[in-house]
This record gives structure tokens, C-alpha cells and sequence, in this order.
């Protein structure tokens, strides 16, 4: 692995912010910095695959925007695959693949075979190569029986299938996924998912993707940065995530006989009771084992389960809603 390796998507002290005109009185206009992007800094490795994640408004699709070279940075460094996406964006244009969940990139009216047809001609794709990706893509999407049909008559999952594809004839060596999973149902999830994994494996892709549904991030990135009011919040492994946010875990308490709630168990509070079970919350850092040994040994317990954080509460917890 090279230096370049290591820092292929570098971002260093990222900043952009926006003039907006607001009404001031009746006839003043003022002019008001909204600072979208603060100062942010990560790197990812050639080959990572993270999520970046944060709430409406965060600063992800500014960020995705300027790593793409669509918009300038105010302020910081930045680099994909060696390269300065403002300065060299004809040239970082080849190496990147973009899919926005919420719109398509193909032609409504054209079969998708028409549409990557266009595509080939945009990126000046050899021939050979073209067939041998679009193949690929034909196969591990199961685009086959789709191919000649009109964009519009797709369904969403195969919608998206079809733009991940378009996204991908001209070999980026970097993905950037903006809700590839929004709306689909279980199965063209995870369609999406398991390709996205293959893709990851044998080309070894990397991978940076915005979204709102965290089961993608279990499913797919082992690291996760999380932005909020364009700053860095947390970059680190997903399981971590879990500390910062200070989460809780769940005791679920069975007792012979409906009480009054468990009261002085250390680091723990009854949240819950129904009849004779009973919640209790912990820090998620600690030891149940404790825990249960104090209750056995003032209640009558039958049986009891720890329920585990869920991801969406610790990232609730983190910006403090
Ligand atoms: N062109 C613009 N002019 C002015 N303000 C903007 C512009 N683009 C974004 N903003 C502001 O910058 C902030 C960050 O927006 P951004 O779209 O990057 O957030 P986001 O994390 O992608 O949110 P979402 O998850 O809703 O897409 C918001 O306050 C937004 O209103």
C-alpha cells in the first residue's frame, strides 16, 4: 500500500459557507454566512468502505458536493485518488461514480441498454471494456430481463440497480452513494447491499455512503464518520458509536409475581413495568452481570434477556434529540 493509498479520499480542515439574503425590515436586505461545512477532516484508504452519516442538514450533500468537485471549498484541503477535485475535476470525473437514491441519472423515456449506450459515449469507454462491465453489472444486478424496458416502467429497486450499473461501466475506482437504499423493499436491499460488498471485494472499490438507514452501515461499513452542523462528530468504528452516545442497555426483568419497580440495582433504572415484567436500563459500557446478581438476590426472578442498543437511538443520543 502506497502513501496515496492511505489518504485516497483526503479532506483536511474542509470548509464552505454560504451567503444567504434574508429580509432584515420592510426595505433592508442583510447578508448572513451559513457555515454548511466547519472544518472537517478525515481520510479514507483506497478500498474502505465508510458511512457518512449525520442529520438534515449536517453538511453531507455540501461535503459529497465538493468531493465531486461540483461546488469549491471555502476553506481546507482536499483530495480523491490523488487528485484536486476542483482543479482536476475533467480528469477525477473517470475516476468517480455518483448514485443519488432520490433521482435517476438515466434516461426516463430510454431502455436502460440505450442508456448506458449514452453513457459509454460520455465516458469514451473502449468497446471491449464496456462489454466486459456491463456484463458484470448485468449479471451481479440481475439487470438481465430489464434491459429493454423504459426507465419509467422500472420499479424503484430495479431503478436503482440500473443507475448503481450506470455508475459503474467506466470502472470508477470511487463510489459515492447518496441513499442507494431509500424506499426499496427487504429484498432489493439487500440485492443492493450484497452486490455492493462483491464490488467492494474484487475491485476493490471505495465506498463513501450518506445515508439515513443505519442497517446499510451495519450491513456495510465497519468505520463511520458522523457529521452534524458541519462538524466532525465522531470517526471511528461502529462500534464505538456506541460510547460516544453514552447508550444504555436493556435489562428485561421476568418475576414470579407483579411488583412495585426495581429499586437500588447500581447503574440501573426501571424505565418499565407490565404485570410481572419489568425494563431496566443500564449504561451500555457496563456489566450486567452485577446487575442481575443484585436483583436475584432481593426478587423472586424467573428469567431475564439483555437488549442491545439500537444504532438510531445512540445516533439520537449523540445530537442530543
Ligand atoms: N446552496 C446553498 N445555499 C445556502 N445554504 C445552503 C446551500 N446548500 C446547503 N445549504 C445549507 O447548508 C447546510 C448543510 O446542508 P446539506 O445539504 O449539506 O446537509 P445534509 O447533511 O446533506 O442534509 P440532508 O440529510 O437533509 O440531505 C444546511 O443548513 C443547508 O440549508
Amino acid at each position: 500500500m502506497t502513501a496515496s493509498d492511505e489518504g485516497f479520499i483526503d479532506v483536511r480542515g474542509l470548509e464552505k459557507s454560504f451567503t444567504v439574503r434574508r429580509r432584515g425590515g420592510l426595505w433592508r436586505r442583510t447578508a448572513e454566512q451559513v457555515r454548511a461545512v466547519d472544518g472537517v477532516s478525515f481520510a479514507l484508504r483506497r478500498g474502505e468502505m465508510a458511512g457518512f452519516i449525520g442529520p438534515n442538514g449536517a453538511g453531507k450533500s455540501t461535503t459529497v458536493k465538493m468531493l465531486t468537485g461540483i461546488l469549491t471549498p471555502t476553506g481546507g484541503r482536499l483530495r480523491v485518488a490523488g487528485l484536486d477535485p476542483q482543479r482536476e475535476r475533467t480528469r477525477l470525473v473517470r475516476r468517480i461514480g455518483v448514485v443519488f437514491g432520490q433521482r435517476t441519472t438515466l434516461w426516463w423515456d430510454l431502455p436502460l441498454r440505450d442508456s448506458y449506450g449514452l453513457v459509454r459515449r460520455m465516458y469514451r469507454i473502449p468497446k471491449a471494456r464496456y462489454e466486459a462491465n456491463l456484463e458484470r453489472c448485468v449479471e451481479l444486478l440481475e439487470l438481465g430481463a430489464l434491459l429493454d424496458v423504459p426507465v419509467r416502467q422500472l420499479s424503484l429497486g430495479q431503478r436503482m440497480r440500473g443507475d448503481i450499473a450506470a455508475a459503474l461501466l467506466h470502472e470508477p475506482d470511487v463510489l459515492y452513494l447518496d441513499e442507494p437504499t431509500i424506499g426499496l423493499d427487504v429484498v432489493s436491499k439487500a440485492k443492493v447491499r450484497d452486490f455492493l460488498v462483491d464490488l467492494n471485494a474484487e475491485r476493490g472499490t471505495t465506498v463513501l455512503l450518506t445515508t439515513h438507514d443505519l442497517s446499510d452501515i451495519e450491513h456495510l461499513c465497519k468505520r463511520v464518520v458522523v457529521i452534524d452542523h458541519g462538524r466532525l462528530m465522531y470517526d471511528g468504528a461502529l462500534a464505538g458509536l456506541h460510547e460516544i452516545g453514552q447508550s444504555r442497555r436493556t435489562l428485561v426483568v421476568d418475576l414470579e409475581r407483579e411488583l412495585p419497580p426495581i429499586e437500588k440495582v447500581d447503574g440501573a433504572r426501571t424505565v418499565r413495568t407490565e404485570g410481572p415484567r419489568q425494563w431496566l436500563t443500564f449504561p451500555a459500557s457496563a456489566s450486567a452481570a452485577p446487575l442481575v446478581a443484585q436483583i436475584a438476590a432481593r426478587y423472586p426472578l424467573v428469567d431475564l434477556s439483555v437488549r442491545e442498543p439500537d444504532i438510531e437511538d445512540v445516533i439520537a443520543r449523540m445530537y442530543g434529540t
